[in-house]
């Protein structure tokens, strides 16, 4: 198989770090890369590969970008990867709704695969989340999940306990929107029944840590998932840039690139 010129926004940032070793681990060409302010460091890391001030200059230059960097710029990655035809593997997440619609408009011109989490293990979490929100309904069970990250995470809850959320309403049969909690505090009255709680706790550098409570009055059943190593993270995401090669313009998930549905 040919090696695909990959190219990496944020690379700078901690996971895009990551994802130069395994772009070249996985045998492809490291196009470049965007940073807005790159050290000697980082220019050393990339090598003969160019570090660019935006997506305009790195998108020609690739067959497929991986993005993890953050949500206030999805809108203009989405512009300008729609107009290059170039694909999008997207990790960045805490998207509001106007970057979720950009998202869905670029599919139609490009092939994406869009991932709140690339790990495999979360994928399977998800799909069990799924199962036991059907399994475990509501107001018998009540339904809640916890999440932990490192304390530079800029964004709450993480897209990952979003996805599970999501997950856990889809088996149930509502919209999370309709039984979203988050952060309880002060006179909340009682749990309302149909109700999925989110927390979220912040400290040190905590990878990635994500659980699935589901309560009745006899029982309790706990789905959790750890990342001990962020590379879990950028291995998947170079993955789904493999996964790519070739797909018609659509949106995808990582479940479809480890071929679970
Ligand atoms: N889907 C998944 O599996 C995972 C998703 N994530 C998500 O990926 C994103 C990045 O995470 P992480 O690597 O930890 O974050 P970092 O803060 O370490 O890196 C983010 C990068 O994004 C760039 N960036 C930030 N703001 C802007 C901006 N306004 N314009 C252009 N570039 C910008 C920064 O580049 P610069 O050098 O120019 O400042 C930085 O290098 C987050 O949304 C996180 O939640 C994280 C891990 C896994
Ligand atoms: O910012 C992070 O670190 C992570 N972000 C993703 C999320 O918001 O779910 C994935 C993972 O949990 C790490």
């Amino acid at each position: 198989m040919s090696a695909l010129r990959i190219g990496i926004a944020g690379v700078g940032g901690r996971v895009g770090r990551l994802l130069v070793e395994e772009v070249r681990a996985a045998g492809h060409v490291l196009a470049g890369g965007t940073a807005r302010a790159p050290d000697a460091g980082l220019r050393d890391l990339l090598g003969e590969a160019p570090v660019l001030p935006g997506l305009s200059e790195l998108a020609p230059l690739c067959d497929v970008v991986i993005d993890f960097t953050h949500a206030s710029v999805v809108h203009d990655h989405a512009l300008i990867l729609a107009q290059a035809g170039v694909a999008w593997v997207l990790g960045t997440t805490g998207l509001d709704p106007e970057a979720v619609a950009d998202v869905h408009a670029a599919s139609g011109r490009i092939a994406v695969v869009q991932a709140a989490n690339f790990s495999p293990g979360v994928v399977l979490v998800t799909r069990l989340a799924r199962l036991l929100g059907a399994a475990l309904p509501a107001p018998a069970y009540d339904a809640e999940i916890v999440e932990m990250h490192h304390r530079q995470k800029v964004d709450a809850p993480s897209g990952t306990a979003l996805a599970i959320g999501e997950a856990v309403a889809d088996g149930r049969g509502v919209r999370l929107a309709d039984v979203r909690v988050d952060g309880r505090s002060g006179h909340t009255g009682p749990r309302g029944e149909q109700q999925i709680g989110f927390a979220a706790l912040r400290g040190g550098q905590i990878v990635g840590e994500h659980s699935a409570l589901f309560t009745s009055a006899s029982e309790q059943i706990v789905l959790t998932h750890r990342a001990f190593d962020r590379r879990v993270y950028a291995t998947g995401a170079v993955r789904a840039a493999d996964w790519l090669r070739g797909r018609t313009p659509g949106l995808y998930s990582m479940e479809q690139v480890l071929g679970l549905v």
